[in-house]
């Protein structure tokens, strides 16, 4: 192995980082105190950086980096490094998924019985020599439910755990079926009705943007007086402020929190109040996971240098460049098929039949079916999703893959049909590339359309009446909604049928809703690519 220089930017586990010390032509700096600043003039320097959740790997820095080949994140949560600029500039981003996640849960149910026995406020009573027996009474968790709004790995753990208090679990993860809530012994609804129903609740998802401030002053209004809510995954997850305010007005008797909004925390306000009791990140802080965090991304690194795999990648593009030159052009028009058919459905997919036809046949398509699931799971799971992994996490949410090859163009040079099974029934789409014009979806379940996949769609299912297609007109025209295009497929005359429309601006929730009040309509869905 040639010469590479590593910078260990956060403090990981001594011990835990061996496998770099081991190998031969590698050289490890620790330089855990650098500014922003320092790191910016320092990163040129370096073949590979080491990270915990402290350093903020921005495109600043990665632009800066022009030496950097891979980015080790020594622990879950990518959200500190910029994976669009770690991929734009071609260097790998991996991480370290499972060696905290013990330690993430056991962390969650500490702090669940610290805020249920209020130990730390009576811990600092006592401290100040005061024998406060009254101030202090908790409630037992016996009996009482857990609601867990995220069952990864982490809160799957903190679930099984909870169970073992005599806790009745409910949860809600867009990937969670009857069968594998039947396995864990668990209760599933969707948020709202976890919400509701639960005396504790706990988060456990990523920080994305369809997770922010998802316990919002909403969300705490229709929770039961009294609910005690802990927070070990994200800042963010909670709003902070609404937070503040719940717990002021006695409708939340306990928060504890590892994580915020803001870290280091700046705003101390909740810590001023009796009902919370906090940590300052360290739900991945003990020897055990911290060692398995710097082994995890340490044999990436060696993994890397010496034969160019990885192991847990979150960014890296495997295709060989001669099939990549002849799929490539399909990429984008894949992904969008997946979006589009999660976009289009009401609940997440079990089963996912891909089938190429025309000129595809006679290629590897592999690269393709990957971009098609990571459109299909990005809306659910984010930007960790990429070519790598797409296939793994599939296999992880239990939603198993079928790929075929049509030699038959049926009437087009090229098709990717794509097909998914949910809970709620069947959905169906196709996309092809026309010559010089781009890619286009020509087909929605079984009406033939002709939409340019980008930008904001809409999707409505309604009967084939006369006058509908003005209604529709009218009411996005008093939103101020633009329609660009608009296609209609039908069954028959007076049956089923479908618009798509494409428009120039989101349409509001509100208006989408009217749009479904009108009689003739089924379902309106907001698609955007
Ligand atoms: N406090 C700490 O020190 C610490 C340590 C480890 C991990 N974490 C954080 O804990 C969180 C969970 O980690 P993990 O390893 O279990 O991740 P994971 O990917 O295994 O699980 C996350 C789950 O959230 C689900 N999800 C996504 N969007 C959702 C939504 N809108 N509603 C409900 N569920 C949704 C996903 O389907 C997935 O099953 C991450 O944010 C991670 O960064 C914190
Ligand atoms: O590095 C840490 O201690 C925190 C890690 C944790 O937030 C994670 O996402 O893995």
């Amino acid at each position: 192995m040639k010469d590479y220089k590593i910078l260990v930017s956060d403090p990981l586990s001594e011990e835990g980082i061996f496998p770099l010390r081991d190998a031969e032509g590698l050289t490890v700096v620790f330089d855990t105190e650098l500014t922003p600043q320092q790191l910016t003039e320092k990163i040129g320097g370096f073949d590979a950086l080491l990270v915990r959740s402290k350093t903020q790997v921005t495109r600043e820095l990665i632009e800066k980096a022009d030496r950097l080949k891979i980015i080790g994140r020594a622990g879950v949560g990518v959200d500190n490094i910029d994976l669009e600029a770690a991929t734009e500039k071609g260097i790998i981003v991996v991480n370290a998924p499972d060696g905290n996640t013990n330690s993430a849960a056991e962390h969650t149910i500490a702090m669940l019985m610290s805020m249920a026995r209020k130990i730390p406020q009576a811990f600092t009573a006592l401290r100040n020599r005061e024998w406060d027996r009254k101030s202090f009474v908790g409630v037992e968790l016996k009996g009482k439910t857990l609601g867990v709004v995220g069952l990864g790995r982490i809160g799957a753990e903190v679930a099984a755990r909870a169970k073992g208090q005599r806790m009745k679990i409910i949860a809600y993860d867009p990937f969670l079926t009857q069968e594998r809530a039947d396995e864990l012994g668990i209760d599933f609804g969707t948020v709202e009705e976890v919400l509701k129903a639960s005396d504790f609740i706990t988060v456990h998802t990523p920080l994305l943007k369809e997770t922010r401030h998802l316990i919002n002053a909403d969300a705490f209004k229709i929770m039961k007086p009294g609910v005690q809510i802990i927070n070990c995954a994200r800042g963010g997850i909670i709003d902070e402020n609404a937070l503040y305010d719940a717990i002021k007005s006695g409708k939340v008797a306990g928060a504890a929190l590892d994580v915020f909004e803001q870290e280091p925390m700046v705003d101390f306000r909740l810590l001023d109040l009796p009902e919370v009791v906090a940590t300052p990140h360290l739900g991945a802080s003990t020897f055990e996971a911290q060692e398995n965090v710097a082994i995890d991304v340490s044999l990436d690194v060696v993994s890397y240098f010496s034969t160019g795999t990885v192991r847990n990648s979150v960014n890296l593009p495997s295709v060989p460049s001669e099939i990549m030159k002849k799929i490539e052009p399909y990429f984008d028009l894949s992904e969008r098929l997946g979006a589009f058919l999660t976009d289009l459905s009401d609940s997440t997919a079990t089963e996912v039949n891909i089938s190429y036809s025309g000129e595809l046949a006679d290629f590897e398509v592999g690269p393709l079916t990957r971009n098609v699931l990571k459109g299909l799971l990005k809306r659910h799971l984010g930007n960790r999703v990429n070519d790598v992994n797409a296939m793994f996490l599939a296999h992880q949410k239990g939603i198993t893959v079928n790929e075929s090859k049509s030699a038959s163009s049926k009437g087009f040079t090229n098709l990717i049909s794509v097909e998914i099974l949910t809970n709620a029934g069947k959905r169906k789409t196709a996309g092809t590339l026309l010559n010089g014009q781009g890619p286009r979806i020509v087909k929605v379940d079984d009406y033939i359309v002709d939409v340019v996949p980008e930008g904001h769609l809409l999707f409505i299912r309604h009967h084939d009446r006369p006058g509908v297609i003005g209604r529709v007109g009218t009411l996005l025209g008093q939103e101020g909604v633009n329609i660009a295009t608009m296609q209609v497929g039908r069954s028959a005359e007076g049956g089923d049928a479908i618009m798509m429309l494409s428009i120039d601006k989101p349409a509001e929730a509100k208006s989408l809703r009217q749009l479904e009040e009108l009689a003739e309509i089924d379902k309106v869905k907001a698609v955007d690519l």
